[in-house]
């Protein structure tokens, strides 16, 4: 599948001598939602403001559904909608006139009933003639996605969609999220919460210190990397696990009433009957059993440890 934005070793160093970026290779498949995590500080915001064209690139090549994005920015700008992770917009006009502001200014054509349905869609119809001013945080939020899709772009970019955002608000905005790629726009989101990831995502990639360290689907993701466990409550306390037993994955709780075995969801086998066996042949009896599965935030934790120095 030919790829809505690709990026070719792209490396940004700020004019303070910070490399911001290393080296960045990365395909965003059309109608894909991609997650992009890292820690603060990592360059996912320098990432997205070079495709947008509002930081220049160092070295690298960026195109926007074929559209280099230096030398043919407008053709490559027209295409994106960015939704910036710092609300920017003029406190004193009224939230229409500020969407149809945005959309005259990549030269489109006025379309009453397009923004209409948009501002609908977002719950901000009702808001249409208040100035911005008087709007809560999570309006003003909405304001600013209304102005990123005003001319009806093909890639959208949000930088953090739901920093300060309350738990029912976020949802709303994962279902007009999800409504949108269903609508066929590519959705590029940098997020903070991993649950949002996990909720969202069909592809995470991870960023560290400049660098990407991973882009993967994120069912396979969490194949790959998640660990289960099996937790077995003991019908007695146990003082310390059998020494036989000391070539299993297992470790006692500090209370001495749980056993927690830990096994690699890869691997053919699990060995949770051997394990059980042998536990019957020591006398170990429990009494309930439960299993978890490592989530996308234990994931990403280790990911971004191992790649520290
Ligand atoms: N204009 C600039 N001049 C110098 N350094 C900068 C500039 N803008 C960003 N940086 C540095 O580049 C690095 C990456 O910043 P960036 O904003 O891209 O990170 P981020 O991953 O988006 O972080 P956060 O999650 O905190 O938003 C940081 O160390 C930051 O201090």
């Amino acid at each position: 599948m030919q790829s809505i934005i690709s990026i070719q070793g792209l490396t940004k160093t700020y004019a303070s001598g910070f490399q911001a970026l290393k080296k960045v290779d990365l395909e965003i498949r059309r109608g894909e939602i991609l997650a992009l995590l890292g820690p603060n500080g990592a360059g996912k915001t320098t990432l997205i403001n070079i495709v947008c064209g509002i930081v220049n690139p160092t070295s690298g090549v960026v195109r926007a559904d074929g559209h280099d994005i230096v030398r043919d920015f407008r053709a490559a700008r027209t295409k994106i909608g960015l939704v910036p992770q710092e609300l920017t917009t003029d406190a004193f006009e009224s939230v229409m006139a500020t969407v149809r502001f945005s959309r005259g200014l990549f030269g489109k054509p006025p379309d009453a009933a397009l923004l209409e349905k948009l501002l609908r869609d977002l719950s901000l119809w009702d808001k249409r003639d208040s100035k911005i001013m008087t709007l809560s945080g999570g309006m003003k939020r909405r304001v600013m996605i209304a102005k990123a899709l005003s001319h009806e772009p093909q890639i959208l970019f949000l930088d953090e969609p739901t920093a300060g955002v309350d738990v029912e608000l976020r949802r709303d905005m994962w279902t007009m999220v999800r409504g949108l790629r269903e609508s066929g726009v590519t959705i590029i989101l940098t997020t903070h919460y991993i649950e949002e990831a996990e909720e969202m995502a069909d592809r995470i990639g991870v960023i560290t210190k400049g660098e990407l360290i991973l882009v993967e689907d994120k069912a396979v993701l969490m194949e790959k990397l998640g660990r289960k466990q099996l937790k077995l409550q003991l019908k007695s306390p146990l003082e310390a696990i059998p020494g036989e037993l000391s070539s299993y994955p297992l470790e006692l709780s500090t209370d001495k009433c749980e056993l927690v075995y830990t096994f690699d969801t890869r691997g053919d086998e699990t060995g949770i009957a051997q394990l059980l066996r042998k536990l019957g042949e020591h006398g170990i009896d429990f009494k309930g059993l439960e299993s978890s599965q490592s989530s996308l935030e234990e994931i990403f934790v280790s990911l971004v440890k191992g790649a520290r120095p």
